[in-house]
């Protein structure tokens, strides 16, 4: 018997999945394949896309809310990719529609797009009742995207490879974050393409991919106090050579009382660790004052990664 032919049809299914950011964003050389060797700390955050599969006369996608205009409609869309492979290894037809509701700022730096293919991926298995695992999930989700294992993962990990291959983090307690959200997106490939630009012919050390055992030892203890100087972004340097005025917003952070700040992953998305819950409000308060981000949030993390909402 086939997979397919085990699958029960439901009307339609909700899931939601998380932001995230990099606490820790080690980028080693350029490889053969386009990618570079990583060693990153993710950890997931309560700022949501609801990704919506409903079964539909053809394969279809819709985006409403936070910059839902960026967002391709058509079979690009990383969302409808993971729909369309699913249907593939299942041996039937993709014939769904995807209606995303966007929180999650789109060319942000906080992994909008893996969030709704992981998302997609989720829904689709629901939808259709298929027999797949958490394995060939994860495997289905790297094809997808460096980052869209981690969406479906969630909570705090380390990734390595190119982001895909995870190992969780034990992290205690909760994290206040503050996420200033650009007026203009970043594009991944040309950050990274910036920092390849910015390191010339300088050779990258693996001192530079390296485990961040400090970093995963604060984050057990869960004292935000600790955790805080340990924050780096080797992408950091690039995102800000691309959009200099995020140089701004960083200290806005930090003159507005925050722990520490940082770009999240290839940016320009800045996210501002806070002692707790208080001063995040103050901090973001005060960073919505200071004109420096188009829109400010609050988040906490770490938090589930895809998850059904309703069948
Ligand atoms: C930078 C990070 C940090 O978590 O995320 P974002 O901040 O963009 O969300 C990730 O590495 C982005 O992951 P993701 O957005 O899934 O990237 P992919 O689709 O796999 O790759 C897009 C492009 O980014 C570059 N890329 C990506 C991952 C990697 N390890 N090395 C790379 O050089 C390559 O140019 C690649 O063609
Ligand atoms: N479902 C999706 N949501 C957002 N962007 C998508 C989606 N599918 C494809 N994209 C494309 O991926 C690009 C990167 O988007 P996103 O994942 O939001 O940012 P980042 O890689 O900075 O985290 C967008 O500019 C868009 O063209």
């Amino acid at each position: 018997m086939s997979r397919a032919s085990l699958s029960v049809v439901s009307d339609a299914v909700t899931v939601r999945v998380p932001a995230k950011v990099n606490l820790h964003l080690g980028v080693g050389p350029l490889r053969d394949d386009g990618f570079h060797d990583l060693v990153t700390v993710y950890q997931a955050l309560s700022l949501y896309d609801d990704v919506r599969l409903s079964p539909s006369s053809e394969l279809r996608v819709t985006t409403r809310g936070d910059g839902a205009a960026d967002v391709p409609g058509d079979s690009t869309n990383l969302a409808a990719r993971a729909v369309a492979e699913v249907a593939r290894r299942a041996d039937r037809s993709p014939r769904v529609a995807i209606d995303i509701d966007k929180r999650i700022p789109v060319a942000g730096g906080m992994a909008g797009g893996s969030a709704d293919a992981a998302g997609a991926l989720v829904g689709a298995v629901n939808l259709w009742g298929l027999d797949i695992g958490r394995d060939e999930l994860t495997e289905i989700a790297a094809g997808l995207g460096s980052d869209v294992p981690f969406a479906l993962h969630g909570a705090t990990a380390l990734g390595t490879g190119r982001g895909e291959q995870l190992m969780p983090i034990l992290a205690r307690g909760e994290f206040h974050w503050v996420l200033a959200i650009a007026r203009s997106g970043l594009s991944t490939p040309a950050v990274y393409g910036e920092l390849d630009r910015l390191r010339g012919n300088r050779s990258v050390s693996d001192v530079e991919a390296r485990r961040p055992d400090d970093l995963m030892a604060a984050l057990t203890s869960g004292d935000p106090r600790t955790v805080a100087p340990l924050l780096h972004n080797d992408l950091q340097p690039a995102a800000l050579s691309l959009q200099p005025v995020l140089r701004r917003t960083l200290r806005a952070g930090i003159d507005a009382g925050a722990l520490n700040g940082i770009v999240s992953g290839s940016g320009p998305t800045c996210a501002f660790l806070c002692a707790d819950e208080t001063s995040a409000v103050n901090v973001a308060a005060e960073l919505s004052g200071a004109g420096v981000a188009r829109a400010v949030r609050t988040a906490t993390g770490p938090v589930p990664g895809a998850r059904l909402l309703s069948a």
